[in-house]
């Protein structure tokens, strides 16, 4: 699953060990579940979680929503058996928490096997120093930006412009792109002020993301909007593409559409637009 063919603009987690909440997922419009083991859910519950997941994705009902399960760190008592539970069940993608560099996405893909995805948490300071390789690992096919393990290892304070985090916000969207590969953004933690989501998914948007993560339903639509392409961008979008086709046609090299230039990078831009849109209105097409 790549992000032009499955939009990956709201990716909710849901902690592993709440059966309502699994399954009240099968009827949330997000594009994307990360079912959590690790920081969901607290360390006596680890093992039933573990179990109550395996039979939620095994009985299945999850439709088109990509199903990324966050494991535990190899490093911890959990993660091993989290792997070994969790494997074989229907996951679209295994996620790693606290990588640091590429050797531990080697050691999960060990034990996973050549054939299944791996996403990674983008959230110890190391791993922002090593995010090109990590992106560029042959089974990673999603970075996750984890804010509050950032926030807390680099010792910043939580800002409204999440100044103190930008640095590592763009090293993970040039390190996904450069690898041809999805990027989302970390959670925005007061869960219930709307205004305050879309404005960071406003800014997680124009840094190059492609969706968000979240922590609670009421975040999914909101989301949603932000990350799609609007009516306008595929409006100028579809333009752009005919007028610098007819120009083409007559032999020139570049378009002029609203007063702006229109050379074979913004026709790119413009395909990737239409792309998204397109995989947008699937995504709803259940
Ligand atoms: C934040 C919550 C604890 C709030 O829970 P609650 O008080 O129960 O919320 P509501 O009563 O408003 O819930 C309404 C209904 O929605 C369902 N629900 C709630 N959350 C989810 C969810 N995430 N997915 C699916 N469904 C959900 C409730 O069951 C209610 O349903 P119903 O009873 O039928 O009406 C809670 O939202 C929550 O636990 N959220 C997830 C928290 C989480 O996953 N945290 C870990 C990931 S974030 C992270 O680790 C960041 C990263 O690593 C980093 O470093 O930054
Ligand atoms: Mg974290």
């Amino acid at each position: 699953m790549d992000s032009s063919t499955h939009p990956f603009r709201s990716v909710l987690y849901i902690p592993g060990s709440k059966e309502r909440a699994l399954d009240k997922a099968r009827n949330l419009p997000a594009d994307a579940i990360i079912f959590d083991l690790e920081d969901a859910v607290a360390p006596e519950s680890k093992a039933s979680a573990r179990q109550t997941l395996a039979d939620a994705l095994k009985t299945g009902g999850y439709g088109k929503r990509a199903k990324i399960v966050r494991i535990n760190a190899l490093t911890t008592e959990w993660g091993w058996e989290d792997v070994r539970a969790l494997k074989d069940v229907g996951a679209d993608a295994i996620l790693l928490p606290k990588v640091n560099s590429v050797s531990d996405v080697d050691v999960l893909a060990d034990l996973v096997g050549s054939d299944m995805p791996i996403w990674t948490m983008m959230e110890t300071p190391v791993s922002v120093f090593n995010a090109r390789e990590i992106a560029a690992h042959r089974q990673v096919e999603g970075l996750v930006t984890g804010t509050n393990d950032l926030t807390k290892d680099l010792a910043a304070r939580y800002r409204a412009d999440r100044l103190p985090l930008m640095l590592a916000l763009q090293s993970i969207v040039m390190a996904a792109r450069a690898a041809r590969i999805v990027a989302v953004d970390g959670v925005y933690n007061r869960f219930r002020d709307g205004d305050g989501l879309k404005a960071e998914c406003e800014q997680g948007r124009d840094l190059g993301f492609d969706g968000k993560t979240l922590i609670h339903p009421a975040q999914i639509e909101i989301t949603n909007t932000a990350f799609a392409p609007t009516n306008s961008e595929i409006e100028v979008a579809e333009r752009q593409i005919a007028a610098y086709e007819e120009s083409q046609a007559s032999g020139q090299g570049i378009a002029v559409v609203d007063g702006q230039i229109v050379e074979n990078l913004h026709v790119v831009a413009a395909k990737r637009v239409l792309a998204k849109a397109h995989a947008v209105a699937e995504m709803a097409a259940e």
